[in-house]
């Protein structure tokens, strides 16, 4: 018999799904969001999760955060029960960036970051600030925005003071619900490459919900399709493109998705006289 081992397994998978079914509402009311869903995350992938509207996409976010329950079925987060690592060990484990960054309105940019780490309670107020200040570094804002008000920030200002929350335990695991929405195109460019950057970086593992398929074809490593109440496939961005599917191809094989797979035209530049 060996003894348990307290180093990470890396074979294991990060996120493992497997039976998952979410029922909402009783009776005649009752509706079903997943069946019998299965669906696993290996560490480093930056998985994208795409479906139609109402297919259940952020509903499983919160349920890899543990912060909504499975009717039945299993959800491990890096070996353990997602409903039972409660919100500090969720924490320490899973960053998400809400869809629209979901900052608090009356705390300040420092505060907003570094909430979850405050609320624990174990560090002095300096360590807490200088960790918070490193991470609003991370993300690239300056000292001097940590006392903004989030009410006085640009939208691309606050997915990084979102972010930097989500990043403030040094979790593992990062989930971002629809990370370029509302952004105009290039602060979206900008907002992926600190994404990619940071991903290499920490050697994050990153579920993404987006419907945005540059940012979907710029960083995802493997997409996961949501339909028909589970997830129909799983594959590298391209070769998902080619499952036959009605949500596939009105997805990606749309006119934007073919703009966003497109290659990157050669920049044209001025002749020399
Ligand atoms: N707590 C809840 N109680 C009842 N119904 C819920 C609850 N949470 C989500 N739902 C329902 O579950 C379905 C899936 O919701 P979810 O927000 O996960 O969809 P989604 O795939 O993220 O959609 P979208 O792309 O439009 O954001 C929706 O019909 C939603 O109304």
């Amino acid at each position: 018999m060996t003894a348990p081992s307290t180093q990470p397994n890396f074979a294991e998978p990060v996120v493992d799904i497997s039976g998952l079914c979410t029922v909402f509402g009783k009776g005649d009311a009752a509706f079903t969001v997943h069946q019998d869903l299965q669906l696993s995350v290996q560490r480093g992938e930056i998985l994208a999760l795409v479906g139609g509207s109402g297919t259940g996409k952020t509903v499983l976010l919160r349920q890899m955060l543990g912060l909504a329950l499975p009717t039945r079925g299993r959800v491990t987060v890096l070996g353990q029960p997602a409903s039972e690592m409660g919100r500090e060990g969720a924490a320490s484990r899973v960053g998400m960036l809400f869809q629209h960054g979901a900052l608090f309105s009356a705390f300040n940019v420092l505060d907003n970051v570094a909430f979850a780490l405050r609320e624990q309670g174990t560090l002095p107020p300096d360590v807490v600030r200088d960790a918070a200040l490193v991470k609003l570094q991370m993300v690239g804002l300056k000292p001097e925005h940590a006392s903004r008000m989030p009410a006085d920030l640009s939208g691309g200002m606050i997915k990084r003071v979102a972010l930097a929350r989500a990043l403030i335990m040094d979790p593992p695991l990062l989930l971002l619900d629809e990370p370029t929405a509302g952004l105009d195109p290039s602060a979206s460019d900008d907002f992926v490459d600190l994404l990619r950057e940071l991903h290499a970086a920490l050697g994050l593992t990153v579920v993404m919900v987006t419907h945005d398929l540059d940012t979907l074809f710029a960083l995802s490593t493997r997409v996961a399709v949501l339909a028909d109440k589970k997830v129909v496939v799983t594959g590298a961005p391209r070769e998902v493109t080619r499952y036959p599917h009605p949500f596939i191809e009105h997805f990606f094989l749309g006119e934007r998705g073919q703009r966003a797979m497109a290659p990157v035209p050669t920049a044209v530049t001025a002749k020399e006289s």
